[in-house]
């Protein structure tokens, strides 16, 4: 059995005869953190999802520690661009909605959800309605929610697009600090009971795949970069990101992450320019 996320020439038409990715090939090893940034309509959100089994491939297969998806599952946790809670249960309850599917304790429960809501400065309001709470902490809820069950794998479309600046770059270190400290096993030991609140090894982390418009966030938070050409999708480059590790804020203006998020950026805009000259011929 291979661990981590293989995808095997996987192909996507919704139209027949027009592929939206057409043989896509990537290997993502256990604990990696790697952001898919390429032009809108590229293809990225149909890649999530169908790593998420919410959609199925045309051909082509994705493999989870060796096993095919065949649909949606609590080893993928989702989190979208708009949050989606559920406004009848606290963000508490919101947070224990994949636990308490899957069975775990009450008292597992509580301290795992006390946790994850400390994490993302959201314990005051663990009694809440989501209706009470802004975008930002919407949406950082839907995280701790994603991460409740320790999934194998964290599936993240374009999750702080809608947040104001600051914000966002508040959940850009969050969300790095969560993978570094969410524990999961690759080795499909009860994740769930693993301890949360101690140190993660490399070994033990989560697999982080993220959509992202922004470069200079897939930058900042990838430690591997994959550029989707258009029409049709495929992996065009596949980038090591070579940053010190924490990553900090000030990192980012460091000359070597400018350096880096140029070069991407203009990889990006190559892959955009050859498209609309497709487009036009
Ligand atoms: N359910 C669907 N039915 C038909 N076409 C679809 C469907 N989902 C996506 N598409 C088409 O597939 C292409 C890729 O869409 P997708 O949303 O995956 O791109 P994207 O790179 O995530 O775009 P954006 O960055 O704008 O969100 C688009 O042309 C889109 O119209």
């Amino acid at each position: 059995m291979t661990a981590g996320l293989r995808i095997e020439s996987l192909t996507k038409e919704f139209v027949p005869g027009r592929p939206v990715l057409d043989g896509v090939d990537v290997a993502v090893g256990p604990g990696e953190f790697v952001c898919v940034v390429g032009a809108s309509g590229s293809g990225k959100s149909t890649l999530l999802s169908l790593i998420a089994g919410l959609t199925r491939p045309t051909s082509g297969r994705v493999l989870l520690d060796g096993h095919e998806v065949l649909g949606p599952g609590p080893d993928r946790g989702l989190v979208f661009q708009t949050a989606s809670l559920y406004p009848w249960r606290t963000v508490a309850r919101n947070v224990a909605f994949g636990l308490e599917a899957l069975g775990v304790p009450r008292a597992v429960r509580q301290e795992r959800v006390a946790w994850l809501l400390d994490e993302v400065g959201l314990g005051h309001l663990a009694g809440a309605l989501p209706g009470r709470l802004s975008g930002g902490q919407q949406q950082r809820v839907s995280i701790a929610r994603a991460l409740a069950c320790a999934p194998r794998v964290l599936l993240l479309d374009e999750p702080f697009g809608a947040l104001d600046v600051q914000t966002k770059e508040d959940m850009q270190v969050f969300i790095r600090q969560v993978w570094q400290d969410v524990a999961t096993d690759p080795a499909g030991d009860a994740p769930v009971t693993a301890p949360l609140t101690s140190p993660a090894g490399p070994e033990r982390r989560s697999t982080v795949v993220m959509v992202t418009h922004d470069v200079e966030e897939a930058v900042f938070l990838g430690r591997r970069v994959l550029v989707l050409s258009s029409d049709p999708g495929r992996i065009s480059q596949d980038i090591d990101i070579d940053l010190p590790e924490p990553r900090t804020l000030e990192i980012k203006r460091s000359p070597a992450f400018l350096e880096i998020k140029a070069a991407v950026e203009d990889l990006v805009r190559a892959e955009h320019r050859a498209h609309q000259a497709r487009l036009a011929s």
